[in-house]
C-alpha cells in the first residue's frame, strides 16, 4: 500500500515516528511535508499535497491512502476534504478508524497527534488500513451521493436547498 503523509509542526515528531512505523510493515511512504520543525507553520498546503496524491495514485489504478494529522486532526480533516474525490474521516478510536473504512470508504483519516499516544494511534492506523469497506448498498448509496453533490451540486431524487 502506497500511504501519503501530511502534517503540521504539531505532528511533525510523530510524522517521523509513523514513517518509520509504516516503512517497516513493508508500506511504500510518501511524506508531503513539512520537512522541518516551524512552529509557525500552517497544515493546509501539506494536508492537500497528501490528499491530491491519493486521488492521482487511485485514478492511475494504485492502491493508496492517506494519512494527515496536526494537532487535534480537525483542520488536517477540513483541508483534506476541499479535495474532489476524498472522504477524510477524523479518527479517534479503534471503532471510528474500522467504521471509516466499512461505512465510509475513507481514503484518508486525520487524527490529533496531541490527543492520543503513539502506541494509540498504531492501533488506529493498523485498523485503518486493514479493515475493507464493506460494501453494503446502503452506505454505497451514500458516498455516491456525496460524490454526485460534489460533481454537480445535486443529489438525484432529493431536495438541495
Ligand atoms: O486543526 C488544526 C491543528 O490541530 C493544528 O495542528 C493546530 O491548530 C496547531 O496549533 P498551534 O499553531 O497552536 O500549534
Amino acid at each position: 500500500m502506497r500511504i501519503h503523509l501530511g502534517t503540521d509542526h504539531a505532528g511533525l515528531e510523530f510524522s517521523t515516528d509513523l514513517q518509520h512505523y509504516l516503512a517497516g510493515q513493508g508500506h511504500e511512504i510518501v511524506d508531503h511535508g513539512p520537512t522541518e520543525y516551524d512552529p509557525l507553520d500552517d497544515y493546509p498546503s501539506f494536508c492537500i499535497n497528501a490528499a491530491r496524491a491519493v486521488v492521482r495514485d487511485e485514478q492511475a489504478g494504485v492502491a493508496a491512502l492517506g494519512i494527515v494529522f496536526g494537532g487535534s486532526g480537525n483542520g488536517e480533516q477540513i483541508a483534506a476534504n476541499k479535495v474532489h474525490g476524498i472522504r477524510a474521516a477524523l479518527v479517534w478510536s479503534l471503532a471510528t478508524a474500522e467504521l471509516a473504512r466499512e461505512h465510509n470508504a475513507a481514503n484518508v483519516i486525520a487524527i490529533g497527534a496531541r490527543q492520543h499516544s503513539f502506541d494509540e494511534v498504531k492501533g488506529f492506523i493498523d485498523a485503518f488500513i486493514m479493515t475493507p469497506f464493506s460494501g453494503e448498498e446502503r452506505h454505497a448509496r451514500r458516498i455516491a451521493q456525496l460524490a454526485e453533490y460534489e460533481q454537480t451540486g445535486a443529489i438525484s431524487g432529493h431536495e438541495i436547498v
